[in-house]
Order: structure tokens, then sequence, then C-alpha cells
């Protein structure tokens, strides 16, 4: 067993915080020991009290990504080729530099945690092959998707491909898993840097307040290596996570659409944040399925090796979010963890496996049986009583002391002292993890008084807060799913129902088959008969003689068929549909894709047509477990939203050849239109201007953040932002419709 090792970064100032408070510092446990393992933080209240907190290390502005990356992700590679199951997740407020650590920058020094992991993996690939002369083969295969607004969605897909009700997990062999992501082989670090840079522009990301470049979901990267020898196969994986960071929505100001996305974010946070208290309480029932990330993120439950990095930012306007920060993490670090290596497979043992095809669903090889996970109940209890009675473990690494102590003036920065600590040499912290540390996450035995963190007014009311949050977050939540299109929602039921069904059956082989068919379901609902007709042909060998299912197969095959024959110049489905929602999305327009969007696009969405009804009726036989599954199965139909069609749209001509011109005081709706978008700092609305790529859309938003709350108030300042210029403000202008209302 070893604990979740929990190391903090804290963040460099950024451009628009120069000169302001710090209220962060990072301090070694003995004058004479040069690493960092302290975070000192004022007391809100009163600035010569202060809290420390103490973690596996701490690493400081100056410290470079290859340094964070040598001193904590680096060792890990190796125990991930001996079979174990790896786990790295940032943690933090929002704009502390999660994104930053875990995927970076472009720049070679940028290159964050995921990246060069990837470029390790593929390293010791390489080395393994060689060593053994070819006979151990080694493959890389990875999943990408992310959880946004409690809805899992595959990033290596294009968001018009997603369902509303977003792809299921299940509960397998104790793991939870996706159900019908992709997952794709790599083999080079070229490959997978094209992968995932592509799969990273679906992911969510808005501008706020308090970051031009904030993450709206959590992204889960899962990369499985697989080492085949001539008689064996042991696969391990390596779970490197992103998560939202938690906002307080006092200060962002966040509009509607963001403070839903807000609140699902700390919501799951929230539960997050339940669930390790449920665990260091020791208590029996924890919360992890009251959402997705706490289902797959499973802490405490998942065997192997679990490093957290808790990101933070120096000022004085995080001070209750670096303290709540600070308090969660300082929880998760007495989680225990088993290390449970994943042993090889023979390969004569290995039966063949239906699911094969499904990637990380079902994966293609079964893993060697790891301890059951009790969905709800705390493994970490069960450790823990064993442990009761076996010797006392003794690493101590994640000893908290959070005793008020009085603030020594040289440690504890005053304001604006804009303290900037010296680089820790990566020699100097590097005897901390030594490469060939025996297990992960092993340390220099440290003796220190572990106290339990005591409740100070300041924390009581960050607690206050953020319940009242959790509050709003649920309101929010609430909202928004009222205000979804009724169809969507009775879809989504029936894909919930038939989820429970699945997870109510977890043991009984069938359940398998009924995963296939929810699949296919899902996949015809996004109109992809090809790979719904695979998932029905899946589905067939565990309902052997049912007649319907096999007749709908019949029928699917034809329907295709024919389709090949004379769909030559269909419309792309996806784009119609994209064409639709951008029209929905803004109340301002883009005219291309409403141009080039044909008649067909109204009549479906959904890949079902005319006669679907008819043939969707299959059901198990008759008396079977799945019979109640399926009577009311032949819903699942994805009716498109019906399309309001604006009474008249009109082109505007572009302003420099109407009466108005840049510096007009008398401002056209189409102006008018284009400021607020410019306003809203939202990249995605911006990117959707014409002319607008995602650089320019960077470029505008990151020039607006340094406006701090000042608007662009006209075509001529806006022509002033820096990459903007006239040509690019008559482009954006021409791109826009003004609905006019008659
Ligand atoms: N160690 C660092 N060095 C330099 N810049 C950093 C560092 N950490 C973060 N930043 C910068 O801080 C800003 C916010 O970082 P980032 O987007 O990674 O935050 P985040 O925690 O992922 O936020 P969110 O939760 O909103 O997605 C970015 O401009 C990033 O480049």
């Amino acid at each position: 067993m070893s604990s979740v090792r929990v190391v903090a970064r804290v963040r460099p100032l950024l451009k628009h915080e120069l000169g302001k408070d710090i209220v962060v510092s990072a301090e070694s446990l003995n004058d004479d020991d040069c690493t960092k393992s302290i975070i000192r933080v004022p007391n809100p209240k009163n600035d010569i009290e202060s809290y420390s907190f103490q973690f596996s290390s701490v690493y400081e502005e100056s410290v470079s990504q290859s340094e964070l990356f040598e001193a904590e992700v680096a060792p890990t590679v190796k125990h991930l080729f001996n079979g174990y199951d790896t786990t790295i997740f940032s943690y933090g407020p929002t704009g502390t530099g999660k994104t930053h650590t875990m995927r970076g920058g472009k720049s070679l020094a940028d290159r964050g945690v995921i990246p060069r992991l990837l470029s390790s993996i593929f390293r010791k690939c390489r080395t393994i092959e060689k060593k053994t002369n070819g006979e151990t083969q080694v493959t890389v295969t990875m999943s990408y998707f992310e959880i946004y607004c409690d809805r899992v969605h595959d990033l290596f897909e294009p968001p018009e491909k997603r369902t509303p009700s977003g792809l299921a997990i299940r509960d397998n062999h104790g793991k939870s898993v996706v159900v019908g992501l992709k997952e794709i082989t790599c083999g080079t670090l070229k490959e997978f840097d094209h992968l995932y840079d592509q799969a990273n522009v679906n992911r969510s990301t808005s501008a706020t307040k308090l970051n031009a470049h904030s993450s709206r979901s959590h992204a889960i990267l899962c990369v499985k290596i697989t080492q085949t020898t001539e008689s064996t196969v042991l696969v391990s994986q390596a779970s490197a996570i992103d998560l939202a960071g938690s906002e307080d929505n006092r200060r962002t100001d966040n509009n509607k659409e963001r403070l839903v996305e807000s609140s699902a974010i700390n919501k799951s946070l929230f539960v997050l944040a339940q669930c390790v208290e449920a665990i260091s309480k020791k208590q029996h029932r924890v919360p992890y399925r009251e959402s997705k990330m706490t289902r797959i993120l499973s802490l405490g439950q998942n065997n192997g090796m679990t490093l957290m990095i808790l990101n933070l930012a120096p000022t004085r306007s995080y001070h209750l979010d670096t303290l709540s920060s600070l308090n969660f993490a300082n929880r998760t670090k007495k989680i225990e963890v088993a290390e449970v290596e994943n042993a090889p497979i023979y390969k004569a043992l290995v039966k063949p496996l239906a699911t094969s095809s499904l990637g990380a669903t079902g994966g293609a090889l079964n893993r060697q049986p790891l301890r059951p996970l009790a969905a709800a109940t705390n493994a970490n209890l069960q450790e823990v009583g064993k442990k009761k009675t076996a010797e006392k473990p003794t690493k101590a690494f994640s000893v908290y002391n959070d005793r008020v102590s009085v603030a020594r003036p040289s440690n504890v920065p005053s304001q604006n002292q804009g303290v900037r600590r010296t680089a820790i040499e990566p020699r100097q912290r590097s005897p901390k993890r030594p490469a060939d540390a025996g297990t992960f996450g092993s340390r220099p035995t440290k003796t220190f008084r572990p106290t339990e963190p005591t409740m100070t007014k300041a924390s009581i009311e960050a607690l206050i807060a953020q319940r009242i949050d959790e509050k709003l977050a649920e309101k929010a939540l609430q909202d928004a799913s009222a205000a979804a299109p009724a169809l969507s929602a009775e879809l989504q039921k029936r894909l919930d129902e038939l989820e429970d069904r699945i997870d109510a059956k977890d043991d009984d082989e069938r359940a398998e088959g009924l995963q296939f068919l929810l699949m296919a379901k899902q996949h015809q609902a996004r109109g992809e008969e090809p790979s719904a007709l695979r998932m029905f042909k899946m589905a067939l060998p565990y309902f052997p003689g049912n007649d319907k299912l096999k007749a709908k197969i019949h029928r699917l095959e034809e329907r295709i068929a024919s389709k090949k024959f004379s769909d030559g110049s269909s419309f792309s489905q996806s784009n119609a549909t994209h064409a639709v929602q951008v029209h929905h999305a803004n109340s301002v327009n883009l005219i291309a894709p409403l141009q080039s969007q044909p008649k067909s696009t109204k009549a479906k969405v959904s890949g079902h047509d005319d006669g679907e009804s008819a043939d969707d009726d299959f059901a198990p036989a008759p008396g079977s477990d799945h019979e109640q599954s399926y009577a009311s199965d032949d819903s699942f139909h994805y009716k498109p939203k019906v399309r309001k069609t604006k009474k008249t749209t009109r082109k505007l001509a572009v302003f420099h050849d109407a009466s108005e011109n840049l510096s007009s005081r008398e401002q056209s709706p189409r102006t008018k239109s284009l400021l607020s978008i410019i306003n809203s700092r939202d990249v995605s609305k911006i990117r959707a201007l014409k002319g607008v790529g995602v650089k320019k859309a960077d470029a505008i938003v990151g020039c607006l953040l340094e406006l701090g709350d000042e608007e662009v108030q006209d075509l001529e300042s806006l022509a002033q932002l820096n990459g903007v210029g006239r040509k690019t403000v008559e482009n954006m202008r021409a791109g826009l419709t003004v609905d006019w209302g008659f």
C-alpha cells in the first residue's frame, strides 16, 4: 500500500498580476534542507498568522516543465512497463496552471507532463524491442475523452458526432470503463502529437474572466501499453487527467452558459471532495457514483500508483480558493492505494473475446483480476482495517500541519513583496525520488505528527461558500435540463434506463450483449449505420435465436447496401447537423453554413428512416432476463430539433460601403452584434467569425483580457487590436447576418 502522492506546484505571476500581493510561499522543512516541501499561506483574517501544509514535494514558480517531469513522472514509466497502472492528475482552482502542467505549450521547453510521458513511453518501447531482439512487441493504444456537464464525450470524435446523452460508463471487473470509445494505436511521438492536438481542438474550452483558455471539462487520456511475447501478454495503463478548475462564481462574472458549465465542474469537484472526506473518515459509503468524474477517477479504489499535482496561484485574489484546495489536497494524500501489479497473461489461457474491437471499452485482452471495485464502498477502509493487524507503514510523507503559527517575517512574504524564489537544482531534488526506487512514491521515512485540520473561521466561510455554490450548481443544472428539448430528454431517459439495467446486470454475461445493443442504438441515433450494424452483429451471439434482432440486422444491411448505390450525392449529415446547431447557438448567424444547408437537413438528424420504427421492435426471447429491457426499446428515436426559420434574414452591406464607417457613432445592428461577440471574450464565438482562425481568436481574447474590464466600443478600436486590422473587421462583419424581425 502507498499513499496517493501529492505534490504542489505554484505558478509564476502572469503579466496582468505583476505587482499584486503574493500570499503563497514554499519552504523547506529544515533550514539546512534545500528541497521544498511546505506551502505556507497566511490566515486571510490575520496576516501575521499562517498555515503550513506539507507535501511530498513543492515546486516553485521557477521550476521548469522538464524538472517537474523528471522528478515526478519519469520514475513511474519504469513501473508502468513492469505492469503497474499509473494515474496522474492535476487539481486546483481555475487559472492556476493545470492544463499548462499536463499539456503545456508548443515549444519543446514548454511541453507538459503528457507529451513528455508519451515521449518516454515510446523511447522505452524501442529499448525493450531492441533488447529482446524483437521478441517482445510493444503496442501503445490511446483513448481520450472529456466529461463535460457530467456527460462523457470521445475527444477523438468531432463534436458534431456527439450524442446528447454522451457515452455510458460501466463497471468492468472492478474498473470503470467508458463504453464505445475510440481506441487508437499510436506508433510514434509524431503520430501522438498529431492526434493529441486534433483531439484538444474538440475539447470544450472558453474564455472566462479568470482564464482566457479555461477548460470547461475534465479531460482523461488513457494510454494502454501491451507487451507481447511468444507466450505472454502484459497490459498496463497510464491515465493522465486534466481536471477542470473549481470556480468561485462571485469572481467569474460567468454568463448563463459558462455558469451551467461552472456549476457542473464545481459539483463534480464537490463530489470528489466528499469522496476524499468519506475515505479519510473511513466511512463505509463513498459517493463515487454521484458524478461521472469521481466514478472514473475512483480515487483510492484503482490499484496502481496515483500522483496528484496540486496547482496553485500565488496571488491574494486566489487566497480562499488556495486554502480550500490545500485542505482538499491534505486529505487526499492520506488515501492509500494498493499497488497491485498486472501479471502477464499466458496466451494459451486467453479466451477470445467478443469485445475485442471495442478498444478501451472492452479491451482486446482480459486483465488479470484486480481488486473488485465495490462501486460505492470504501475499498480503502478494508485495507486500513487490515493494516491495523499488519505492520505499520513507514512512509509518512503525507503529514499535514495546519497549526496556526505566528509567521516568521523572513519566510512569509508581505504584501507586494513579489517574492521570486530560486530554482531548485534538479540534482539537489533527484535523491528524493531515486530512479530505481522499489515502488512509486517511496520516500525517505520522516516522522511527523499527524494532526487533523481544525476548522477555522476562514475555512468555515470557505465551506459555506462552497455549499452555496453547490446548491446554485444543482439549480442551474436542473434549469438547464428543464430547458432541454423534450425529445432529447426522453432519449436521454431511455438510454439512462438501459444503462441502469445493464448496471444492475453487471455480473451477467448477457449484460455485455445489452451493452452492444446500447452502443448500436447510440450509433444509430448518430446516423452511423455501419457502426450500428457492427454492434448489432456483436450483440447477436448473446441473444441466440432472436429472430427480430436477426431481421433488424438484415434490414440494416440492405439499407446500407442500397444507400451505397443511391446516395452518391447525399449531403453529409454531420455537416448539416453542425450548421443547424450553429444557427441555434447564436442569435447572430454565420451565413456560410446556412446557405449551404440543403432542405434535407430539416428532415433528419438521426440515421432512422421512415421504416425504422417498424423494424425497431426486436426483443430478446420471451421469458429471458432481458425481455423487460426491450419492452420499450423502439423509442430510441432521435428526432431532429425543430429549426425555427427566421422570417427574413437580410445580408447587410459591409461597413465600408454602408453609411457607417469605422469611427461612426451611429452603430448598425450588425456592428453591435459584432462588438457584443468580441466583448463576450468567448474564444469559440470569436473563432466562428468569418476570417478568424484559432490563433487570431486567441490573440483577440488575449488583448481583451489585457484591457481588463474595458470593452471595445467601436470598429475603429476593434481594428486596432493586435493582429486584427481593417480588413479582418470587414470580413467579420461580412460574415454576420442580422435578424430584422419582419
Ligand atoms: N508554470 C507556469 N509557467 C508559466 N505560465 C504558466 C504556468 N502555469 C500556468 N501558466 C499560465 O497561466 C495561465 C493559466 O493556466 P492554465 O490554463 O493551465 O490554467 P488551468 O488551471 O488549466 O485553468 P482552467 O481550470 O480554467 O482550465 C495560462 O496562461 C498559462 O500559460
